[in-house]
């Protein structure tokens, strides 16, 4: 990331907080910021938010903006901060923790990506993966940003803006938040946003199953099946099989030339039957066998149980990351993939996991028939 010769100074409040909260590797602090030269000013723009976190689009910032003026900044711990240009920042999102119960806060998402997560996508693979292709480019950098107080009230503003004023916590003090690739779609592409969610039967199901867990717990929450697929029918290769969903998921978000759909669909379709998506995919699958393989209920009788906890909460984390497909629509065109909210999942959760777990089956929403159709997998698994 290009730095500027600029360098101001941390206000006595803003280094407190920096030198409090730990950095994580390559952190960079926002203030705000009036004197710093044009091309490091940057302002938010409210994006969108899911359970836990609000994510923010940052923009060159110019004096139309209708906003304040901010400056990401390299802190090297003492008060002196150095801007970097925006050119490296306007092409990342920056997400923030609503701090809901039950979820990490910024800085440990961070620390969890890097020592938990992105080793189990090494190119050498964990024990039992076969990993002949790169599945490390399907993840994304997370980098750590202290916000200062002022950053954190002007998103309050962006929030209210967006009608959105009860998603984030009061501001009081800095914070961290992390800056990710921003996967919006460029022009002349689309981007698809796929949960795969558990993509083998739950450990915990019982024998006489007819429907997966996600198709089970679907069931139970009685969710339309319309726009679903189940995950199993995303690895199971058959490109017929979900030609419909490919088609439909294609057509809700496409802006591309009409006479072009078909080609887009049959790209898409190879690219999640056989290419690098349907490598990614099993590689997930193989994660989620090798670290959940005998399920939350027997959590109690297991020898080991940091292991066990660890590796539960690691599975649980891959069941519920988000799948960005990015899809350009120029014939023939390469087709990318990444992989987002990869939060190292609270063991605050585990308890959750197992009552759900146990809902599903005492429930009878593995086995009972009297529900919709998900078109579920199971059977040709
Ligand atoms: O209950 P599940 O399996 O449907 O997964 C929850 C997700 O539901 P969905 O993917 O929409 O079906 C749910 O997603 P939404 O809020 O529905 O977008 C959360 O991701 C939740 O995790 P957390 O509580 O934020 O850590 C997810 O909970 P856990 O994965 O931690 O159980
Ligand atoms: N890197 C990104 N680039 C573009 N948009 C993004 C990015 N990350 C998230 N978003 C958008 O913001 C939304 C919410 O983000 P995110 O999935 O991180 O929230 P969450 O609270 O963790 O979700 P969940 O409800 O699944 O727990 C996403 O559904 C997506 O539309």
């Amino acid at each position: 990331m290009a730095q500027n010769t600029w360098t101001g100074r941390l206000r006595p409040s803003e280094k407190t907080s920096f030198d409090s909260l730990t950095p994580a590797p390559g952190a960079l602090c926002c203030v705000a910021n009036t004197d710093a030269p044009q091309e490091t000013l940057v302002y938010f723009v409210y994006l969108n938010s899911g359970a836990a976190n609000t994510v923010f689009r940052i923009q060159p910032w110019s004096p139309k903006s209708g906003s304040k003026a901010f400056v990401f900044a390299r802190n090297d711990r003492g008060d002196a901060i150095t801007a970097v240009q925006r050119d490296g920042i306007v092409n990342q999102v920056l997400r923030i923790s609503k701090g809901v119960d039950k979820s990490l806060p910024c800085e440990d998402v961070v620390y969890g990506f890097e020592h938990d997560v992105r080793p189990l996508f090494a190119p050498t693979g964990p024990p039992g993966s076969t990993v002949a292709r790169r599945v490390d480019a399907h993840l994304m950098d997370h980098r750590g940003v202290l916000l200062s107080t002022d950053v954190l009230e002007e998103l309050f503003v962006q929030l209210n803006t967006a009608n959105k004023s009860a998603v984030l916590p009061t501001p009081t003090g800095a914070r961290w938040g992390i800056l990710l690739p921003d996967m919006s779609p460029a022009p002349g592409s689309m981007t698809l946003e796929v949960k795969p969610k558990w993509l083998l039967q739950s450990p915990d199901a019982p024998a006489d199953a007819i429907r997966c867990r996600t198709c089970a717990l679907q069931a139970s929450r009685h969710r339309d099946a319309k726009g679903y697929i189940c995950p199993l029918r995303l690895v199971g290769r058959d490109q017929r099989d979900i030609v419909p969903w490919v088609r439909a998921s294609i057509v809700a978000h496409y802006k591309g030339p009409p006479d072009a759909v078909d080609e887009v669909v049959s790209r898409l379709l190879e690219y999640i039957t056989t290419g690098d998506g349907q490598f990614l995919l099993q590689h997930l699958k193989v994660l989620q066998a090798t670290l959940d393989p005998v399920g939350v209920l027997c959590r109690d009788s297991a020898t080991d149980k940091i292991a066990f906890d660890r590796n539960l909460r690691l599975a649980m984390t891959l069941r519920d990351c988000s799948w960005f497909v990015n899809v350009p629509y120029a014939t023939g065109s390469n087709i990318t993939s990444k992989l987002a909210d990869l939060d190292f999942k609270s063991a605050a959760k585990l308890h959750d996991w197992a009552q759900k777990e146990e809902e599903l089956v005492k429930g009878n929403w593995y086995t009972r028939k009297d529900v919709a159709d998900y078109r579920c997998g199971l059977a040709q698994d």
